[in-house]
């Protein structure tokens, strides 16, 4: 997936607007997120090989804030001939515009559904997998139960749940430093001081990170009694619920 170079925070502004999924940031989006979330690369490979192992035939797949659809891809070319559906929603629609345009460069037999709309507002039935790749941090706290209540009862018995998230953590020292190796690794991508602060102004109001206690209790509390964390790099956490 091509993407021009992100400089979206490169310039002092003078007031910093919220963060928006506009077509600014879908036209830099991925150099945006390779270069800001430690393992993402790792972590849209392991999505399809779970679907590889997890995914039936006859079965739907959903991907939840697909974005330009990286893990849908990652997905698609894992379940070829399986008569599997994909639904890809993303609210964006420069993202949507994007994202099919990414699908459409390659062939395969399995049908993708993309739908520019609220995640809130999807129907999910049949599914053996559904991915919330870095999405849920985006939603207003109050709504995010709801919606995983809702991505169970779609899970199939034994379909699985890929849940990847920033973390917050209740221990100060831990969260301070691990927030500072995650500075680190957007500095080593060659953002700037200035790129990183207003970026970070940016997302405050917008992306409310959980706990990993908050995820756990709420994950349990929702009916799954399997899940674990697979990945984590800093800050960045990927988890596995089994239905
Ligand atoms: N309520 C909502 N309804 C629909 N879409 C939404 C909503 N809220 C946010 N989005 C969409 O969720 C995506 C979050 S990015 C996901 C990366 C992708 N999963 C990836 O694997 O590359 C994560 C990040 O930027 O850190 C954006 O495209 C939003 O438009
Ligand atoms: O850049 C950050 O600091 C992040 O937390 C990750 C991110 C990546 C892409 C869009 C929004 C947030």
């Amino acid at each position: 997936m091509n993407s021009s170079q992100d400089t979206i925070y490169a310039q002092p502004a003078d007031q910093i607007a919220d963060f928006q999924f506009d077509s600014r940031v879908a036209g830099v989006f991925g150099d945006m997120i390779r270069r800001s979330v430690p393992g993402y690369a790792q972590i849209i490979a392991t999505i399809g090989d779970f679907a590889h192992r997890s995914v039936k035939p006859g079965t739907r797949v959903y991907d939840l804030g697909c974005s330009l659809g990286a893990a849908t891809l990652s997905v698609r070319r894992q379940i070829e001939g399986r008569d599997c559906e994909i639904i890809a929603v993303d609210y964006s629609e420069s993202m949507v515009k994007r994202c099919q345009e990414n699908l459409s460069a390659y062939v395969s037999d399995t049908k993708v559904d993309l739908i520019q709309g609220d995640i809130r507002d999807i129907k999910i039935e049949n599914a053996s997998m559904v991915i919330l790749n870095f999405t849920l941090q985006f939603l207003p706290p109050e709504d995010r139960i709801l919606l995983l209540q809702r991505i169970f009862n779609g899970l199939k018995k034994g379909g699985i749940l890929v849940l990847s998230e920033k973390l917050r953590f209740e221990d100060q020292a831990i969260q301070e430093l691990l927030d500072a190796q995650h500075l680190d690794f957007k500095r080593a991508n060659g953002y700037s001081e200035l790129e990183i602060s207003q970026k970070r102004s940016a997302l405050e109001n917008v992306m409310k990170p959980d706990s990993m206690q908050t995820h756990e209790t709420r994950l349990t509390d929702i009916g799954f009694s399997h899940f674990s964390t697979w990945f984590q790099c800093f800050n960045f956490a990927s988890m596995v619920a089994i239905k």
